[in-house]
């Protein structure tokens, strides 16, 4: 499990998250939510020692973050960040095959190779293999960099938003992955995810942030309720029931008094001008 204690952390004056104390099981697909700005992909950058720890402690499997080497926590767990440019002049196998890397710092072997397949057959990449990285969609570059991070074959995955950029049939394919990487080999998913409703339909744990502070966190039932959901996002939010799952609803919604929402304050958010 990932056990975080005390962590806080800012960024020059301004305080991001909040004294965090908080479990992640193994074995499990957990969700991380909230709106924008809340601290998810702070709190992530943090376990992935992408950023150095201010304050606090962070144990993955027992491994204290602050003193496990680079190379043995690379063995451990797994990250895809927010994507940001890399460079485009890498085919998709060259960058899958980074993944492998921790596994055989430049000397490749066959087991290696075959993580490589097994991970551009599993994202659909095997035609695009060849392409350069400015040569695929935004989508396509999506599905390489999870490839990239799945060919690592590590016990955590820990990704930011892996649904960014891809269609709903990707996206549903994605969480079907995961949940079976969870399910059929015991691994262990930390995902930042936007849009509810997938972490309804996949995930097993599900923690709310906002404001750099957990305000929730436990089974779909327990925290995709109205009364969260609603005060988690400032909206007005209606839970219904899909497959004996929740499934959240906020295109429009009426009042107790039968007046129709988006109200004008819903726009105001986004001025046109
Ligand atoms: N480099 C930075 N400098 C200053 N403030 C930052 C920086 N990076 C993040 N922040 C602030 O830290 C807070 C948390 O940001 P973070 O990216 O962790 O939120 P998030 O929940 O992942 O949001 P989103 O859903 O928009 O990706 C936000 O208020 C953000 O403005």
């Amino acid at each position: 499990m990932i056990r975080i204690n005390g962590l806080s952390h800012h960024i020059g004056p301004a305080p991001i998250l909040h004294d965090i104390n908080l479990t992640l099981p193994r074995g499990k697909l957990v969700a991380l939510i909230g709106p924008n700005g809340a601290g998810k992909s702070t709190l992530l950058r943090l376990i992935a020692r992408l950023e150095p720890l201010q304050r606090g402690r962070v144990e993955i499997d027992g491994l204290d973050l602050a003193s496990t080497p680079t190379e043995r926590l690379a063995l451990a767990m797994a990250v895809m960040g927010q994507q940001t440019q890399i460079a485009s002049r890498l085919r998709v196998a060259e960058l899958v095959g980074f993944g492998r890397w921790p596994h055989h710092q430049g000397r490749p072997r066959p087991a290696d190779r075959e993580a490589v397949e097994n991970a551009l057959e599993a994202f659909g990449l095997g035609p695009l293999r060849h392409r350069f990285l400015d040569e695929i969609s935004g989508g396509q570059a999506q599905r390489a960099h999870l490839a990239m991070t799945f060919a690592q074959g590590t016990d955590w995955l820990l990704l930011d938003e892996p649904l960014n950029n891809l269609d709903m049939a990707h996206s549903r394919a994605l969480m079907a992955r995961l949940a079976e990487l969870v399910r059929g080999s015991g691994r262990s998913v930390v995902t930042v995810v936007h849009e509810v409703n997938y972490a309804a339909a996949w995930a097993d744990h599900i923690v709310a942030m906002k404001g750099g502070r957990i305000v929730a966190e436990g089974p779909a039932d327990t925290v995709l309720t109205e009364q969260v959901l609603s005060d988690l996002y400032d909206t007005p939010i209606e839970v219904s029931r899909h497959d004996s799952r929740p499934l959240v609803l906020h295109h429009h919604w009426h009042d107790q008094l039968g007046a129709p929402y988006p109200k004008a304050s819903d726009a105001d958010r986004f001025p046109l001008h």
